[in-house]
């Protein structure tokens, strides 16, 4: 339902990105958002001034998602739209909401949304992602360059901060399968399959279940 992935990035690479993005403009977070998440969306996000420096920045963050393994096994992602860099600073907060239905110009449709922890819990108080998933509240706060991933239909918000300073990464995936009861299988199923072939590579059942696995991906993707 919802999966958090530890060190998505590199310390290294963290502290560079954080570094980056201390040199540049934030702007008013609302111009971003839906007409109704705009009510209660009150943060700041990385400004297009120095467009060079956030593209890198930006850049990074999808090349991480897009070489980790398990990201790659939870999302399957078909698009991974531009991150959105956000700062919380006390008072700061993003109410009760959902995401938009498509992003990019309606050319994404948002399966999933992810939030990249850019700096430690440690250096902000409040400013948990709190999701509303059918099984109840969760509350969400990772150590730095862990991201979490979830579904973009649940209801959440980010809590208020009131003290310090929140740093994340936010951005949204199409993924190859649109419904999320076909790809919980396709995870379970996937993982199920690696299993069999690096045990049994050259057994019966490791091609049963490998056409199966695939023909499930056939008959799944794409709607
Ligand atoms: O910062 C977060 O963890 C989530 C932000 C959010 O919900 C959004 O940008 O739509
Ligand atoms: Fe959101």
């Amino acid at each position: 339902m919802l999966e958090t992935i530890p060190e998505l990035i590199s310390e290294a690479v963290r502290k560079d990105l954080v570094e980056a993005i201390q040199n540049l403009d934030f702007e008013d977070g609302r111009k971003t958002a839906g007409k109704r998440a705009a009510r209660v969306k009150k943060n700041e996000q990385l400004g297009s001034v120095d467009r060079e420096a956030k593209a890198d920045i930006q850049n990074k963050v999808i090349k991480s998602l897009k070489s980790n393994g398990r990201f790659q096994r939870f999302a399957m992602p078909n698009k991974v739209a531009t991150p959105l860099i956000s700062r919380y600073r006390p008072g700061m907060e993003y109410g009760l909401h959902v995401d938009n239905a498509t992003m990019v110009d309606s050319t994404l449709r948002t399966d999933l949304s992810v939030t990249l922890f850019l700096n430690e819990p440690d250096q902000y108080e409040g400013g948990e992602l709190e999701i509303f998933s059918g099984y109840g509240p969760v509350k969400i706060k990772l150590p730095a360059g862990s991201v979490v991933v979830y579904p973009s239909s649940t209801l959440h918000r980010v809590l208020p901060v009131t003290k310090g300073e929140r740093l994340a990464a936010v951005t949204w995936v199409e993924s190859q399968i649109r419904d999320l009861a076909r790809r919980e299988i396709l995870y379970d199923f996937g993982l199920a399959r690696s299993k069999l072939e690096k045990d049994a590579p050259n057994s019966e059942e490791t091609d049963r279940a490998n056409r199966a696995y695939t023909n499930l991906l056939r008959m799944w993707t794409g709607t």
